[in-house]
C-alpha cells in the first residue's frame, strides 16, 4: 500500500476522484458486436464546464445516454458526489438519477411543451416538488396553505430563470412560438429549476446564430460561477467549446484520445488528426505540422 501511495501520480488522481463531482472509471458500453464506448475514464468537476467533443459517431451522445440511465453500460463506474453522498448511477433507474442524484440533461432535438406558456414550462419542471407538498393532490385539493406557499415558490423560481434568460416580458407566449435560440435557454433553465447537480447539455449551440450563441454563452457561465454546479457539455461548435470550457475530453471511435485543458487540447496531435483524418493531416498549413512534427518526434 506505501509502495501504491508513494507514487504522486496515484495520489493525484486519487484526490481528482475525491474531489469530482463525477468520476466516470472505465466505462464499457457495447451494441452487440459494436463497442461504442471503450473503457473511457475522466473526471468532472463543481463549478467547471467540462466538454465532450469527438467526430461524428465518436460515442458522446453514448456517455450521456449511461451517465443518465438511459442505457446501463456494458462495464463501468459512474459516482456522482452530491454533497458528500455518492450515488452510483450505473445502478439507478433514470427517475432516480433525475429525482434523487439531481441529473439533469437536455436533448439534441428541444423537447419543450410547445402548446404550454413559457411560464408553465418552468413550472411543470417543478412537478415533483409541487407533488410531495401536496402529498400526492390531497393538500392541493383542499388548498391547504403547505401546497399554496410550494406553488409560490415555484412560480417565483420560474420568474428568477425568467429573468435569467431573459424571457420575462414573454412569460405568457406559447413555448413553441419562441423563436429557436429563446427556446433553447428556456430548456436550460426549465433543467435548473430541477436543482441538478450536474447539467448535461447535448449540443445546446446546434442551429443557433451568433448572437444566439453568444447568449447561450453567457447563460452556461452564470450558470456555473453563480449555481456552483458542475455541466456536461456535448459540442460540436468550437468556438463555443474554447471559450467557455474549463476542461475538454476528446473521445474518437468510442476511446478517450485526450483530456484537458482547451489550449492543451487543441494543439494535441491526436486530436487534429481525429479531426482532419490521416490523409488531410498532409494537407495542414506548413506551421502546424511542424509544430506537429515537433510534438510526435516527426512521425506526423
Ligand atoms: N441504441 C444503439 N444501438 C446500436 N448502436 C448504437 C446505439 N446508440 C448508439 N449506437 C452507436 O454507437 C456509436 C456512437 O454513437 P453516439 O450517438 O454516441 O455518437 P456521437 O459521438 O454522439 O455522434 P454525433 O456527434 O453524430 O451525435 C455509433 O456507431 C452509433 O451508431
Amino acid at each position: 500500500m506505501i509502495g501504491l501511495f508513494a507514487d504522486p501520480r496515484v495520489a493525484t488522481a486519487a484526490a481528482a476522484a475525491d474531489a469530482a463531482l463525477l468520476s466516470v472509471e472505465h466505462l464499457t458500453m457495447r451494441f452487440g458486436g459494436l463497442v461504442a464506448i471503450d473503457d473511457v475514464s475522466f473526471h468532472a468537476a463543481r463549478r467547471e464546464i467540462t466538454a465532450i467533443i469527438g467526430p461524428n459517431g465518436a460515442g458522446k451522445t453514448t456517455v450521456f445516454n449511461c451517465l443518465t440511465g438511459f442505457y446501463k453500460p456494458t462495464v463501468g463506474r459512474l459516482t456522482l458526489n452530491r454533497e458528500g453522498t455518492l450515488f452510483y448511477l450505473e445502478r439507478m433507474e433514470d427517475f432516480r438519477i433525475a429525482q434523487e442524484a439531481h441529473v439533469a440533461r437536455t436533448f439534441q432535438n428541444i423537447r419543450l411543451f410547445p402548446a404550454m406558456s413559457v411560464l408553465e414550462n418552468l413550472v411543470v419542471a417543478q412537478h415533483n416538488a409541487l407533488m410531495r407538498a401536496s402529498v400526492m393532490t390531497f393538500a392541493g385539493l383542499f388548498g391547504l396553505k403547505r401546497y399554496r406557499d410550494a406553488e409560490k415558490a415555484a412560480v417565483e423560481k420560474a420568474r428568477y430563470w425568467l429573468e435569467r434568460i431573459n424571457l420575462a416580458d414573454r412569460a405568457d407566449w406559447n413555448a413553441g412560438n419562441l423563436p429557436y435560440g429563446d427556446q433553447r435557454r428556456l430548456e436550460i433553465a426549465r433543467a435548473m429549476c430541477t436543482e441538478p447537480v450536474l447539467l448535461c447539455l447535448d449540443e445546446p449551440a446546434a442551429g443557433l446564430n451568433p448572437r444566439e450563441s453568444a447568449e447561450l454563452n453567457e447563460l452556461l457561465r452564470f450558470i456555473r460561477d453563480e449555481h456552483g454546479i458542475g455541466v456536461l457539455l456535448i459540442e460540436h461548435d468550437m468556438s463555443v467549446v474554447m471559450e467557455i470550457s474549463d476542461h475538454v475530453i476528446v473521445l474518437d471511435y468510442g476511446r478517450k484520445i485526450a483530456d484537458g485543458s482547451p489550449e492543451a487540447v487543441r494543439s494535441d496531435p491526436n486530436v487534429i488528426k481525429a479531426y482532419l483524418g490521416e490523409d488531410e493531416a498532409d494537407e495542414l498549413p506548413p506551421e502546424i505540422v511542424a509544430d506537429l512534427e515537433q510534438k510526435t518526434g516527426g512521425e506526423a
